[in-house]
């Protein structure tokens, strides 16, 4: 596996990965400073004409700087879940995605490609998460919540059952969010209240 980022993230995915038994043959960064992060090699910037001989992950936390870079590349992409991550076998993650430590995917849960499901988080049943989305450690999705392309769930922050929360928003650490949020809105508190867009 190949990932593309050499950042704290990248460091936990490498974690993960060596977990299930995945070598990691080399991080792409653009900042020429990076060597080595966690033991492997930064091969530098990712070039357009690289032909990777393995999948590779967008090791980076920022959701549409991951989102630009999948516009760009044309790669194969593998996905890093790790060992004690709870999956029911009808939950479905897309490629590109990671699930970290302890997190809990319950039936029918569809996450898209390039999403973070991270530490300890918990999605129930039916939950739909989209492409470049990260739910940060520890929180929580009621059963058929429904969470859009590119928004970011702050951790701790808990959602209620059948909320639909909108494309590239921001949840902020600890809310509770018991009503639906539209696209790009940042809320916080509990009850979660909209203080802006973005
Ligand atoms: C492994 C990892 O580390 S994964 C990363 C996990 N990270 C997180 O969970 C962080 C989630 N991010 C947050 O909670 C952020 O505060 C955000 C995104 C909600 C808002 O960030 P910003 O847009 O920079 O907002 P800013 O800091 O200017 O705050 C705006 C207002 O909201 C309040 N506010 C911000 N965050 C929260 C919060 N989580 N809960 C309650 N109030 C909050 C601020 O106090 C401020 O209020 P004021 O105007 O009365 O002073």
């Amino acid at each position: 596996m190949y990932l593309y980022g050499a950042s704290g993230h990248a460091k936990v995915i490498i974690d993960i990965l060596g977990s299930i038994g995945v070598s990691v043959a080399g991080l792409f960064d653009d900042n020429p400073d990076l060597k080595e992060l966690a033991g492997i090699k930064v091969l530098g910037a990712f070039s357009s004409k690289q032909n990777l001989d393995e999948e590779l992950i967008i090791s980076i936390g920022n959701n549409s700087i991951r989102a630009k870079i999948a516009e760009q590349l044309n790669v194969k992409y593998g996905q890093a879940i790790a060992k004690t991550a709870i999956l029911s076998p009808t939950a479905s993650v897309g490629e590109g995605t990671v699930v970290m430590q302890g997190a809990i995917l319950q039936a029918d849960v569809l996450v898209g490609k390039h999403a973070i499901i991270n530490t300890g988080a918990k999605v129930d049943h039916d939950c739909r998460v989209g492409d470049f989305a990260h739910l940060s450690p520890g929180a929580v999705l009621c059963g058929n919540v429904s969470v859009g392309e590119g928004t970011w769930i702050g951790a701790g922050a808990v959602v209620i059952p059948g909320i639909k929360i909108g494309k590239w928003c921001k949840i902020g650490a600890g809310a509770v969010v018991i009503r639906d949020i539209p696209n790009n809105a940042v809320a916080v508190g509990n009850p979660g209240k909209i203080i802006k867009y973005c």
